[in-house]
């Protein structure tokens, strides 16, 4: 990726640009409106359903009170029809962006552990995503996540719901962990890891959001990371960028997203500009997207601002994103088409 000239606005374009997302978590893309059809639904949460109240409420102090929060949102989700109308939804809010392609972070053991039945759950995440597929043209996979903070036990369960071929949905595509890092080492879950990805799944930890580049070469070597989601510490270990660059290790860049939770100071303060100029493939993702008053259409506004890009630099990043998904071949190829015809158009005189 190399710097060029910024194009002066380059929302038009990335409004239309077609997108994969790689890092997006289920419950946190609740919109204001699904957080408030939800909230209508079970009136005794905590969680404000006025937008503006909203806005306050999703403002963190920290990346523990972020946790916290999102936890309370988490407790909306109390049936199985609850689970359908969310990603349903969130499929809708992803294909008005553009996005044709998405891997979706599931936490299923916080919903089994509120008593949400198992096999109703993947039916109604499974039935969601065929209808989004069907009428909105958005194709999703599933990344089922460890909560590393709630232990072993929640290791155990994400386990055996992603690899019990009874229960397992088609959908399912890899294994991740997410939560707090920091008092939450990473090689603990090295067996949960092996056994997911004997099953088939790609490993996609996050690891360097809130502790040090140690975090991501255990993510590398105990869990056999594929990508890493984050990895924003990688950035003070010349080594490890070397390696990630060498290994074709992506990495899955949240930028508002770092700011919101505290993880960076300052979106200019970023290090995605030292991943990109160390050769790391960079994809641009959006995390929780309303809960950090983002989408993906301005995850990529700043990038384009950080890395100085025009608008084939951005049709590059898109590219990259493709590349790093779990798509088989022939839909990244039909993928990757679909942007350089976009791209060409858009800059045909
Ligand atoms: N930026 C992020 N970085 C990291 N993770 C993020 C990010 N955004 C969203 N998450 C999600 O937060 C969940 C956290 C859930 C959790 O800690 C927990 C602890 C104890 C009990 C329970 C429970 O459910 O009973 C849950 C993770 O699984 C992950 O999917
Ligand atoms: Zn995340």
């Amino acid at each position: 990726m190399t710097d060029q000239r910024a194009p002066r606005d380059p929302h038009a374009f990335i409004a239309g640009l077609p997108k994969a997302e790689l890092h997006v978590h289920h419950v946190g893309s609740a919109s204001p409106r699904i957080v408030s059809e939800l909230a209508a639904r079970h009136p005794d949460s905590k969680v404000p359903t006025d937008p503006e109240a909203l806005a306050d409420y999703f403002t963190f102090t920290d990346f523990a009170h972020f946790i916290e929060v999102y936890l309370s949102v988490v407790d909306l989700i109390r049936t199985p029809e609850d689970v359908r109308l969310l990603t349903y939804e969130v499929a809708r809010d992803l294909a008005r962006q553009q996005v044709r392609y998405a891997e979706l972070t599931i936490t299923p053991f916080s919903s089994t552990r509120r008593g949400i039945d198992e096999r109703a759950f993947m039916d109604a995440i499974e039935d969601a995503r065929k209808a989004a597929e069907a009428e909105f043209g958005t194709v999703l996979r599933w990344c089922f996540d460890i909560p590393g903070e709630a232990g072993l036990e929640s290791a155990e369960e994400t386990a055996r719901l992603a690899t019990d071929d009874r229960l397992r949905p088609e959908g399912l595509v890899s294994f991740g962990l997410g939560g707090p890092e920091i008092g939450v080492p990473r090689p603990q879950f090295k067996p949960y890891f092996d056994r997911a990805i004997a099953a088939g799944l790609h490993s996609v930890p996050h690891a360097g959001e809130t502790t040090g580049p140690e975090t991501v070469w255990d993510a590398l070597t105990e869990l056999r990371a594929e990508r890493i989601g984050h990895g924003t510490s990688s950035a003070q270990d010349p080594k490890l960028l070397a390696h990630l660059a060498e290994h074709r290790i992506p990495l899955e860049v949240c930028p508002t997203s770092n700011i919101a939770t505290r993880a960076v100071r300052d979106l200019d303060e970023h290090p995605i500009k030292e991943f990109a100029r160390a050769g790391v493939l960079v994809t641009i993702n959006s995390d929780d997207p309303p809960m950090f008053g983002t989408d993906l259409n301005d995850e990529y506004a700043v990038a384009a601002r950080l890395l100085g890009l025009d608008e084939r630099g951005i049709a590059e990043l898109a590219g990259n994103a493709v590349r790093a998904s779990f798509l088989d071949e022939a839909g990244k190829a039909r993928l990757t088409r679909e942007i350089d015809a976009y791209t060409e158009t858009w800059l045909a005189p």
